[in-house]
């Protein structure tokens, strides 16, 4: 302990006079940025009178260019230097790993939530993605490997400690190594939840580990239980992402398809607090909207679409007459060939001649084309869906999409996402239990041409041990799988409500607390809150936030999010006990709750 403070104190006091350092050198550079582009702008003339006056007046010019790029390129080095050292203030480092390589001494790797180092480049902090760290996520000590710059790197773990620390005071050490006897992760689980969603970085779980770093596939689909830290692997995935193609990927090279805005909402600050920008975010109807806007068609939604039977019927050869294309590009096709492959041959061929369309929404006759594809008529989703297949359209600036509660997603939308992103990398998270209303597709079908990669997490991280078990027996073909880490807590209870003011009193929060009354309609959510004073009322539209108190909202609008304590109203309802989608929602708003459970009837 003595040895880890003084260590700490050391890291602290490094990164505390960088940060002065930093700021200083930061604006020193903005200072001399400033006087270079004056000074620019003083000997702006051209001087391009005698041939050699006009090469000396470009080679300036260029000579002033390299100055300035590297004045930014020292810029951006400092500030992003800067911003690391403001991120680990807080907290230096989680881990310390002694790791024998079989050669020297035993080495000490710390890990932290961003990388540092000294002014000579030595590694004082790792990041908590880079290789290395992989020993330290594999969640035992001895033999193991990690693979570095495609080599694999055989290391033996002596040791495998985690810290709790708060600035520059040392508050706990614990050496580990077994994960589910892990302190810290458990006193982590057993923190209040007021704000939102937390990043987990210090206490991934081996399996969620693997999810994280998988690089093998293109296509990663993970069907996990209620609380197993699926959006929590989601958001670290995308960190873990950008930190491997940092360099080649700009910021808006991934995109997270959320559910709605209180969701967003939720899960707001988690990559911030990893030192990484907010993702673009959007969730699926707002998508679709804009891309129909960028291409052309007015008011694009879901309503009423044929995409599921469009896209087995541009599997099929279709007739091209009535479409009247260039004979000349038809010649490139054959008659035998599926309708969408011959029009991509078609586009191809307008595109080697420069003769696409100017407004490629009105390049076919949608009348004639549902006619020809057997529907009575094509909506603008519909139309926007064909434009992107039959021109094989793909929006390569995305380089990875991230989709959180999958199941929830209908097969229009897993055609029009695989059409559109062809060539990203999909990380894909969702309960096939968590759908409240109808059936979850099979979305492995829509990737039957590229690598998948499905995985299941089955702990359930979220809730006490008794909560686990009561919603794990509505989770059907899962509920033998459902394995709780935290211990077994309150029993959830049952009862029927005599008034609020009564039950309130009896359910008293601590000030950090946070409680959810999880109604079944958004309209019994706004009576509710009308009727029961100082409440957070939160819908889908997220206009508000979750906050320590009473929050009220219906159950698709608690989907995803968590509570210290949990109330689930008209319990025995026609919509809890559905034949088809009951055991669904009991399953779910029965997960909300992190440490209390109670049931109204
Ligand atoms: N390895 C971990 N370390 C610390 N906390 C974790 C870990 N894994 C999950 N948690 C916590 O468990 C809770 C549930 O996680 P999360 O919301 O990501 O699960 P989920 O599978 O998306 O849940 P659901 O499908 O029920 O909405 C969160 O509070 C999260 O911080």
């Amino acid at each position: 302990m003595e040895t880890e403070a003084q260590h700490l104190h050391t890291i602290f006091n490094t990164l505390t006079t960088d940060v002065h350092k930093l700021t200083k050198r930061l604006a020193a550079l903005t200072t001399e940025g400033r006087s270079v582009k004056q000074q620019l702008g003083q000997d702006g003339h051209l001087d391009l009178g005698s041939i050699t006056e006009t090469l000396d007046t470009f080679a300036n010019i260029e000579a002033n260019n390299r100055q300035i790029d590297a004045l930014n390129v020292r810029y951006d080095a400092t500030s992003i230097r800067l911003a690391h050292a403001k991120l680990l203030i807080p907290q230096a480092y989680f881990a310390k790993l002694t790791l024998d390589y079989g050669d020297d001494d035993p080495e000490a790797v710390y890990l932290g939530k961003v990388g540092y180092a000294d002014d000579d480049a030595h590694d004082l902090i790792y990041d908590w993605r880079a290789p290395v760290a992989e020993a330290y996520y594999a969640n035992r000590t001895g033999a193991t490997s990690y693979q570095a710059n495609n080599r694999t790197i055989e290391v033996t773990v002596l040791g495998r400690r985690q810290f709790v620390i708060d600035h520059d005071r040392l508050v706990s050490v614990v050496n580990t190594t077994a994960a589910l006897t892990d302190e810290l992760l458990l006193a982590v689980l057993a923190e209040n939840r007021r704000d939102g969603l937390q990043e987990i970085t210090a206490t991934i779980q081996a399996e969620q580990n693997a999810i994280i770093r998988e690089t093998q596939h293109p296509v990663v689909l993970v069907d996990g239980v209620a609380g197993s830290g699926k959006t929590s692997v989601l958001l670290q995935r995308v960190a873990f992402q950008l930190y491997q193609h940092r360099g080649d990927w700009s910021p808006d090279a991934v995109l997270l398809i959320t559910p709605n805005k209180a969701f967003r909402q939720y899960i707001q600050g988690v990559l911030p607090a990893l030192g990484e920008q907010e993702p673009l975010s959007v969730t699926y109807p707002t998508l679709i909207h804009q891309l129909g806007t960028q291409f052309g068609f007015a008011d694009v939604t879901q309503a009423n679409n044929h995409i599921v039977q469009l896209a087995k019927r541009i599997q099929q050869p279709v007739d091209l007459t009535p479409l009247q294309l260039p004979e000349n590009a038809l010649h490139q096709t054959s008659a035998t060939m599926p309708f969408v492959a011959r029009m991509r041959g078609v586009w191809r061929w307008l595109a080697a001649v420069h003769q696409l369309p100017d407004d490629p929404a009105s390049w076919l006759n949608w009348h004639t084309v549902a006619h020809m594809l057997g529907v009575s008529s094509l909506t603008t989703y519909d139309q926007l869906y064909l434009l992107f297949a039959l021109t094989d359209y793909h929006q390569t600036s995305t380089k990875a999409v991230f989709i959180d509660e999958a199941q929830d997603y209908d097969d229009d939308t897993w055609a029009l996402l695989t059409t559109i992103f062809g060539t990203a990398e999909f990380t894909i998270v969702g309960d096939h239990r968590q759908r409240l209303f109808g059936t979850a597709p099979s979305i492995t079908t829509w990737f039957t041409n590229r690598s998948v990669q499905p995985l299941n997490l089955t702990t359930s991280y979220r809730a006490t041990g008794a909560i686990t078990a009561f919603f794990a027996q509505y989770a059907t073909e899962w509920s033998p799988l459902i394995q709780a880490v935290q211990a077994p807590g309150l029993m959830p209870t049952q009862r029927k409500l005599t008034t609020w003011s009564e039950l309130l009193a009896t359910n008293k929060l601590a000030d950090d607390q946070s409680l959810g009354i999880i109604t079944p309609t958004p309209a019994a959510a706004k009576r509710l809150a009308d009727e029961i004073p100082d409440t957070t009322r939160l819908t889908r539209q997220g206009q508000t936030k979750i906050s320590a108190g009473i929050n009220i909202l219906d159950l698709v609008t608690a989907k995803g999010l968590e509570f210290d304590h949990v109330i689930i109203v008209d319990w025995d309802s026609d919509y809890y006990t559905d034949p088809q989608n009951g055991a669904n929602r009991r399953y779910v708003a029965a997960s909300r709750g992190t440490k209390t459970l109670t049931l109204l009837t």
